[in-house]
């Protein structure tokens, strides 16, 4: 399968700090791709350097096998939504929607046309007097039209109230499927992303934690509580860890079943998978003393 995102040591310095550092990723084709991570952890950095508005300090990057913004032809393949989903509010949206099919060689217009009729917008209004839903809606119908192969979202919903984000991921989910794009999805909301994504990359402290098919990353996880124990079996590897004086729980990955009758052996949702690798900092598989 084709990757659509291969990244090799990429690694962006500002000054003397790594905004991201030795990532190194593989994305296949046809996902949707969840990438999350606390604030400062180098999300927008990564997507920026995928859309070619920054260069890498270390390390490359290829976006659907071609250099992130290398001519008219790459540019045509990928449609990015910014943070601030920019729009220009002087603008209306029928301006927004013109000037959309005069930059894009493969606009669909009628597709435009029809999700900006189905938001309820009215093509007249001003972009500078949509609510911040509203432009974020705007926001991803030109992303949508642009009918690229990759779709790159930072943070679309994060001003959208709970049914509006429903809705944008809803109608992100149904782009996908009527016209097989793969899109990469950067959000805080682990919920929404567990709804949408099925590939997902948590990166923390401008590195790579983990990254693979959700439903790999979940049957692999597991959460082990028992009586307190200071050593695991080597062949496990742990992700994260607590203690009281009598009782231990920890998220370990492993590929094989868990007989190990000391332990209660239960599986482990996306969000609780996401906050064990947020939580901790790398170490090693074994678990040594830490009393
Ligand atoms: N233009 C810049 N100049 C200097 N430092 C920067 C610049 N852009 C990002 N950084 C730094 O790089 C690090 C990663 O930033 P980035 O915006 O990629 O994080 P993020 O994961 O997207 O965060 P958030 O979730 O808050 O949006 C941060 O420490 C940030 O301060």
């Amino acid at each position: 399968m084709n990757a659509v995102l291969q990244a090799e040591g990429l690694g962006k310095r500002y000054g003397k700090r790594w905004a991201l550092t030795g990532c190194t990723l593989d994305i296949p084709e046809g996902r949707i791709v969840g990438l999350v991570g606390p604030n400062g952890a180098g999300k927008t950095t990564l997507l920026n350097l995928a859309v070619g508005q920054i260069r890498p300090t270390a390390g490359s990057i290829r976006v659907l096998d071609g250099a992130p913004a290398s001519g008219p032809e790459q540019l045509a393949k990928v449609g990015y939504v910014a943070q601030d989903t920019p729009t220009y509010s002087s603008l209306s949206i029928g301006d927004h929607l013109k000037l959309g099919a005069r930059l894009n060689p493969r606009w669909d217009d009628a597709l435009a046309h029809e999700r900006i009729r189905r938001l309820g917008l009215d093509l007249g209004h001003k972009a500078g007097k949509l609510s911040g839903g509203q432009r974020a809606q705007l926001a991803l119908t030109l992303g949508i039209a642009k009918r690229p192969e990759l779709l790159i979202l930072d943070e679309p919903v994060a001003a959208l109230d709970p049914l509006a984000r429903r809705e944008f991921l809803q109608g992100l989910m149904e782009a996908v499927a009527e016209h097989s794009m793969s899109v990469v999805l950067s959000s805080h909301l682990v919920s929404d992303l567990e709804r949408t994504c099925d590939y997902l990359v948590v990166l923390v402290d401008s590195r790579v934690r983990v990254a693979g098919d959700v439903d790999e990353l979940l049957a692999t996880h597991h959460r082990l509580s028992g009586p307190r124990r200071d050593t695991l079996p080597e062949d496990q590897h742990v992700v994260s860890e607590s203690h009281t004086d009598r009782q231990s729980t920890f998220v370990v990955r492993s590929d094989g079943p868990i007989h190990d009758p000391a332990w209660t052996v239960g599986q482990i949702g996306l969000e609780d998978l996401v906050l064990a690798y947020m939580s901790t900092t790398p170490r090693r598989p074994t678990l040594e003393a830490i009393r």
